[in-house]
């Protein structure tokens, strides 16, 4: 799934939110959304899952069985748990004994038993959280959306959550979590995806996690160009066409000075030599304001 030039705001006038917003995720793979208060993560995750339609750009191959989990989940419904699971895997096209089963394993293995015949509002944050990951487990996600799945979850099942990202993968569904806990700690060969001043910069990690072009084990050079502002969109078409991955475009920064032709010394001689990428970090972007990575 790819986010091409994904730019959001909340109201034709209201401020950007996302702005040319190009990150990309794959079968098996997972990405942990990071950011401050406010910076877009829910944003962007709700983009991912197709909650929320981007104002410009699009989301290409996004996969056809979304889990999605907001931050908060929505329990002011008048179902107990039992019958809002039924339901939700009614939805998904479960039936029969296989609803059953499903819905029964799900209900034990998140530990909510003792509540399956407790109405939604009655549940605490902890326990409605449960019931929000078990809606969509219910049928092995191609795309796992968690919005802070962490949130006033026991010692227990937050030790879960890693366990059931990795089983989403294996079977090769494609994972973003956004955490603002430290907790995603526990997933150390996600990608990166920071999201600050509406942008998203990635990183991906040296092993396990690479993104499509596999180049995750290479040692990168990182280049940097600049390009008018109206050319950005097709020399970003031409390096995917050259086999670069682009990772990203910066939006115009107003208060950058002009990019001149002198910004980027020539090798030479007195110019440091760059150390080598950060291990596995694959960043690329073309800046309308002048600056960006390129890895080949
Ligand atoms: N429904 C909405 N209507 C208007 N503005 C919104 C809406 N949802 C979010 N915003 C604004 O969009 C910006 C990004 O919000 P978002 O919730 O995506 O950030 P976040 O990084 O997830 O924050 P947090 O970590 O606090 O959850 C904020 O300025 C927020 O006020």
């Amino acid at each position: 799934m790819r986010l091409d030039q994904v730019w959001l705001r909340y109201g034709t006038r209201a401020p950007w939110v996302l702005r040319a917003v190009e990150v990309e995720i794959g079968p098996g793979q997972s990405a942990v959304v990071l950011g401050r208060n406010g910076a877009g993560k829910s944003t962007l995750l709700q983009v991912a899952a197709g909650v929320l339609t981007p104002s410009r750009g699009v989301v290409r191959d996004r996969p056809r069985t979304i889990g999605w989990v907001p931050e908060r989940f929505p329990a002011d419904q008048p179902f107990t748990v039992a019958q809002y699971l039924t339901a939700m895997a009614r939805i998904r096209a479960l039936s029969g004994p296989t609803l059953t089963r499903t819905v029964d394993g799900w209900i034990e293995r998140l530990g909510i038993a003792p509540y399956r015949d407790v109405r939604l509002p009655a549940l605490s944050k902890g326990t409605a959280q449960k019931v929000g990951l078990a809606q969509a487990l219910l049928r092995s996600p191609d795309l796992l959306v968690l919005d802070e799945p962490w949130e006033g979850l026991d010692a227990a099942t937050r030790e879960l959550v890693p366990e059931l990202i990795r089983e989403v993968r294996e079977a090769g569904g494609a994972v973003l979590v956004s955490d603002h806990r430290g907790e995603t700690i526990r997933l150390p060969d996600a990608q990166q995806w920071s999201v600050a001043d509406g942008t998203v910069a990635v990183v991906v990690p040296a092993t396990g996690n690479g993104a499509s072009s596999g180049a995750g084990s290479e040692t990168m050079s990182v280049v940097e160009i600049a390009v008018p502002a109206a050319r950005a969109a097709a020399t970003v078409a031409d390096l995917r066409a050259a086999g670069h991955q682009v990772l990203r475009v910066r939006p115009p920064d107003p208060a950058a000075p002009p990019a001149r032709p002198d910004r980027f010394p020539a090798p030479a001689e007195s110019t440091p030599p760059a150390g080598p990428a950060q291990p596995g970090q694959r960043a690329a972007s073309v800046g309308a304001d002048g600056t960006g990575k390129v890895v080949p």
